[in-house]
């Protein structure tokens, strides 16, 4: 059975750790030790506000379930300690140099790096863009007011750009934005809305390449305890888990 330490004790972190067949979660880590305490006590393992201590663990891989801010503080000493780590914030790689240095430890170390899929569909192909570069490739995602925390009446655009922009100003919202580009092999363009009559968070992607074009939307249920993360992003976790060390790989 794989041993994983877990790095956040938040929405994901719960659903992981209550939901996990093939792992034993031996260890749990957050800034806020209750989080920590209450989610350890749920799946009988022992909970961290220590960084060293928890790294004193005996598991050999990180779940990152989050934040960007984690990533940039911890990835690198969790790769260097000889585990692999799957980043649900992978957000933090929007910043090249962070993201060069990172890939240069994984190689060093002989580890991995590894973003699922989390709240949207079709990274697997979308990687053709590596070898067949796309003309567009756009992310539209839709998320309701609550999503974001704002107030706000009417559907609205509150942000157009490139990838690694928005994910400054919304790093909470758009980790799969980043995802797209990673796996395309480039910057993406972002639209951001917000929707009072949205119910669900939306993510519509657009890609238009040499191959044709793809258009696909994901209609995803916001999770109960963090409206911003779609249900999707944890089950993706866990199915990534599921399949670690499974000899047969299906997808791109
Ligand atoms: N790639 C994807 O598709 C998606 C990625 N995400 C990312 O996953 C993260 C986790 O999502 P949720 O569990 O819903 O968030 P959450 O806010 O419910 O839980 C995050 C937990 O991590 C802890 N935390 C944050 N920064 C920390 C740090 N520097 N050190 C230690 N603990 C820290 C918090 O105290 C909190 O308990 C999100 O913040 C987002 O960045 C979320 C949804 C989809
Ligand atoms: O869960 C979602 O719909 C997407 C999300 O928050 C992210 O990518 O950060």
């Amino acid at each position: 059975m794989i041993k994983i330490g877990l790095l956040g004790c938040g929405n994901v972190g719960h659903i992981i750790a209550t939901h996990a067949e093939s792992i034993q979660v031996v260890a749990v880590f957050d800034i806020i030790p209750g989080r920590a305490e209450e989610l350890a006590a749920l799946c009988h393992a022992r909970a961290y506000t220590d960084f060293d201590a928890f790294m004193q663990e005996d598991f050999s891989i990180v779940v990152e379930a989050a934040s960007v801010g984690a990533v940039r503080c911890y990835a690198e000493t969790v790769l260097r300690s000889g585990r692999d780590i799957i980043l649900l914030s992978g957000g933090a790689l929007a910043d090249v140099e962070f993201r060069d240095h990172l890939i240069e430890v994984a190689r060093e170390a002989g580890k991995k790096i590894r973003v699922p899929s989390g709240a949207i569909i079709g990274l697997d192909n979308i990687k053709i863009g590596q070898v067949s570069p796309p003309k567009k490739l756009l992310l539209r995602t839709t998320k309701p007011p609550a999503s974001l925390g704002l107030p706000v009446t009417t559907r609205m655009e509150i942000f157009k750009g490139l990838a690694h922009d928005c994910i400054k100003q919304y790093p909470k919202n758009v980790n799969v934005a980043v995802a797209l580009g990673l796996a395309a092999g480039r910057d993406i363009d972002v639209e951001l809305w917000i929707d009072p009559e949205a119910e669900r968070n939306i993510h519509e992607i657009f890609v238009e390449g040499d191959f044709g074009d793809i258009y696909v939307r994901v209609r995803n249920v916001p999770s109960p305890d963090n409206p911003a993360t779609s249900y999707m992003a944890a089950l993706s976790i866990l199915t990534l888990l599921k399949n670690l060390e499974n000899p047969l790989v299906v997808g791109t």
